[in-house]
């Protein structure tokens, strides 16, 4: 539910493996899939394609169908509205993982659709749309959803097209350290830059690693360990992300292991003036924050920085993102 870079992929790879996948999305997707098919690629050597008659593509969740798992990959501010389209279509009980980024979109769901059986999931890596039909994952990751007994049967199926998947008793601490790492989203947004030629400047990374310090102060208030993602602990992070680039490019290799042309699914949605998901990630920390009395004034500057983004702005430099945000 929700036919773009997540979806087609983790879609796509389930359906070259045999798994009889519906495809529910927007005619300009799937138009380019129904023309082209699926190409998914990744950065260790996976080339599958699936033939535009292998698939089965809809821009309504079809009615005749019960399937035996949903996943959702629309946007955050599309939950509502998708959650209100399965709900009416689909029979009590139907299993529907989310795998957006950002908290709480299972009680979203739940609160549109309590039939349904809401799962919150986690995706760990990049993936873009490099050509008509051609998704490619950029960086690398293990997917991860809540434990669940819905759930439980589908890991060989999920292993078999080689998306493993790992279900964890308690997600929110993996949400939470996947949301520290999506803070680089607005920041990458506003560079126009690849992530890997953002992430090899030191003014952005010390950008994002304010909004982490932020982060981690609420969540210590908070009492949630955020779990790690990243090649080191959460909350050695920030320093990490300081250093001087020279020393940066030597330490964090594996972070840097990201295709040169791969950029944030933020990145698309401010350069095309689309709603971005920067109240999901930033304002979480804003809100967590308030909730213990703290305040997180970097994430408000740069989600209000996000928000009144122009249509087509020139993207800003590490000095000047630096600057709008009042750090010096
Ligand atoms: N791309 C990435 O690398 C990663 C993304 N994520 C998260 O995954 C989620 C999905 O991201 P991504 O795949 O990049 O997003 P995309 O925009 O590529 O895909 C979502 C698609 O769903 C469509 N859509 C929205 N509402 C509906 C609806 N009611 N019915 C059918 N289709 C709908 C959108 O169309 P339209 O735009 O016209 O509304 C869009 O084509 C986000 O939360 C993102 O943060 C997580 C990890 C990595
Ligand atoms: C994988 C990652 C962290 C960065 O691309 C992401 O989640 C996103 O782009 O939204």
């Amino acid at each position: 539910m929700g036919a773009g870079c997540v979806g087609g992929y983790v879609g796509g790879c389930l359906r070259a493996a045999g798994v009889d996948v519906h495809f529910v999305g927007r005619p300009r997707m799937l138009e380019s899939w129904r023309a082209h098919g699926l190409r998914l690629t990744d950065q260790d050597g996976r080339d599958e394609r699936c033939i535009p008659a292998d698939l089965r593509l809809s821009t309504s969740v079809p009615d005749q169908v019960h399937p035996a798992l949903v996943l959702l990959t629309v946007k955050c501010g599309a939950t509502a509205e998708a959650a209100r389209a399965l709900g009416a279509t689909l029979p009590a009980g139907t299993p529907v993982l989310s795998l957006q980024n950002g908290l709480g979109h299972a009680e979203t769901g739940r609160r549109e659709a309590p039939h349904l059986r809401w799962l919150s999931g986690m995706v760990p890596y990049n993936i873009a749309e490099v050509g008509p039909g051609h998704l490619h994952r950029g960086t690398s990751g293990i997917l991860a959803a809540q434990d669940d007994p819905a759930l439980r049967p589908w890991r060989p199926v999920f292993e078999a097209a080689r998306l493993a998947l790992v279900l964890h008793t308690d997600l929110l601490p993996v949400q939470w350290g996947k949301l520290l790492l999506n803070l680089n989203n607005p920041v990458n947004a506003l560079s126009g830059l690849p992530l890997r030629a953002e992430l090899m400047q030191r003014g952005y990374r010390q950008v994002l690693a304010g909004l982490q310090r932020e982060a981690l102060t609420a969540l210590t208030a908070a009492g949630i360990a955020p779990a790690q993602l990243a090649a080191v602990a959460p909350r050695r992070l920030p320093r990490l992300l300081s250093l001087p680039d020279w020393i940066f490019r030597r330490l964090a290799s594996r972070m840097l292991r990201i295709d040169p042309e791969a950029r944030s699914s933020m990145a698309d949605d401010l350069a095309q003036g689309r709603p971005t998901e920067v109240d999901a990630l930033c304002g979480e920390v804003v809100r967590l924050s308030r909730q213990h009395g703290q305040a997180a004034p970097l994430n408000e500057r740069i989600q209000a920085l996000v928000e009144a983004w122009p249509r087509d702005p020139r993207p800003l430099t590490a000095e000047a993102l630096r600057q709008r945000l009042g750090l010096r």
